[in-house]
């Protein structure tokens, strides 16, 4: 067993460390739950927003670093949770503060990550982390907390199969279906209810984000939330006037229960719109392949360009897995690129109504730059209401 040399400032039970499989070790202190933690460990560059960032469930299985130094500064509120619990396996942070100061701030971030059974680490060099995030792709990895046992964390982090693969749609949906009419926050009001709605949408929850679900209802939607597995059957039942296809964590590639849904859906002709693990999904299911990228995109200052208007926007991303440009087919058009790497951020169908985006446009955390496209799947539902 290999220890790490005892650091005389951080008492036994608060020593942390990180493992990469790659070999690399960091030592820390533990800012969450005792225990360990394995997953693919990512770095996101939002400076703001990290509670929204470790409740969405696109990151369930991921260690996530943030490269922004100081971190849990206005603390932890009820409000802006993307899910009910934290889905991120870990989180990885140089500086926690002492002090959390915000009107709505009920938690420190260090007793929400226990409360939850979450493992972090703080206090160590993200920058050096980040870099070697950036030269070897992202890494599987260890969080050991309450213990420097780097022979164990080691083993633990080279233990995490990896995300190639891996359906985690499934796991995280829900499993009863639900309708939602939660609208957007406002300063003052909190959360407001959809009561009239024009549109019914039916969403496919691979793991949604709800300030996804909150931006369609103030848009006039009525969204029923079904499970990732359901059917296109079960979808029509419904009678919907726009398919939603969520995002969500995980290879896309094995979800074959939600392309072959998609692709029934797209070819009656509805109204469908994707976002993310979505927008991968209907690639798949109109003939494109995927990808595994070196260590994807994460965070919120993304630059896209919308090909139609030569526009550039600034996105929220959090994708580490993208669509393989060269084998959009024939009936698929590139509506969006990034000006980060040129990977595909968007297209639409030239057959049907259906179109797709790679970022988040509901952003939460970041820029609403790319909010107008729930306007125009509004739009797009609208026209085929009437034609
Ligand atoms: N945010 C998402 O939907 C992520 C999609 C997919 N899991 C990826 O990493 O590419």
């Amino acid at each position: 067993m290999c220890l790490l040399p005892n650091n005389p400032f951080i008492a036994e039970e608060r020593i942390a460390i990180l493992a990469l499989a790659d070999g690399s070790i960091f030592q820390g202190f533990s800012i969450g739950a005792p225990g360990h933690t394995i997953g693919e460990v990512v770095f996101n560059t939002a400076m703001t927003g990290y509670q929204e960032i470790l409740t969405d469930p696109s990151y369930s299985r991921q260690l996530v670093t943030l490269t922004y130094p100081h971190i849990g500064n206005v603390g932890i509120n009820a409000e802006d949770i993307e899910a009910t619990r934290i889905h991120a396996a870990g989180l990885i942070i140089k500086d926690l503060p002492l002090l959390a100061s915000n009107f709505r701030s009920t938690l420190s971030l260090s007793e929400y990550l226990k409360a939850q059974n979450v493992v972090g680490i703080a206090g160590l060099d993200t920058r050096k982390l980040t870099r070697i995030l950036r030269e070897k792709g992202a890494q599987n990895g260890a969080i050991l907390a309450g213990e420097a046992d780097v022979d164990k964390a080691l083993a633990l982090a080279k233990s995490f199969p990896g995300l190639a693969g891996m359906d985690l749609a499934k796991v995280v949906s829900t499993t009863q279906s639900y309708v939602w009419n939660e609208t957007e926050w406002k300063l003052g009001q909190g959360y407001g209810a959809q009561t009239a709605p024009a549109y019914h949408v039916v969403a496919f929850d691979y793991g949604v984000k709800r300030n996804i679900l909150r931006m369609l209802a103030e848009r006039g939607c009525k969204i029923t939330v079904l499970p990732a597995q359901a059917s296109a059957a079960e979808a029509l039942a419904l009678k919907p006037d726009g398919i939603f296809l969520a995002n969500g964590p995980g290879d896309p590639e094995p979800c074959d229960y939600a392309i072959a849904a998609t692709r029934e859906l797209i070819e009656r002709g509805i109204p469908t719109f994707g976002i993310c693990l979505g927008h991968q999904i209907m690639a798949l299911a109109s003939g494109a392949k995927t990808l595994k990228m070196k260590f994807g995109h994460h965070g919120a200052n993304h630059p896209v360009q919308d090909l139609d208007t030569r526009q550039v926007m600034i996105t929220s991303q959090n994708h580490g897995f993208a669509v393989d440009q060269a084998t959009l087919p024939d009936n698929c058009r590139v509506t969006h690129v990034s000006l980060f790497d040129g990977s595909l951020q968007g297209f639409a169908r030239t057959d049907k109504p259906a179109f797709c985006f790679q970022g988040h446009p509901e952003a939460s955390p970041g820029p609403t730059d790319v909010a107008p496209l729930f306007d125009r799947f509004v739009a797009m539902m609208e026209k085929h209401k009437n034609a």
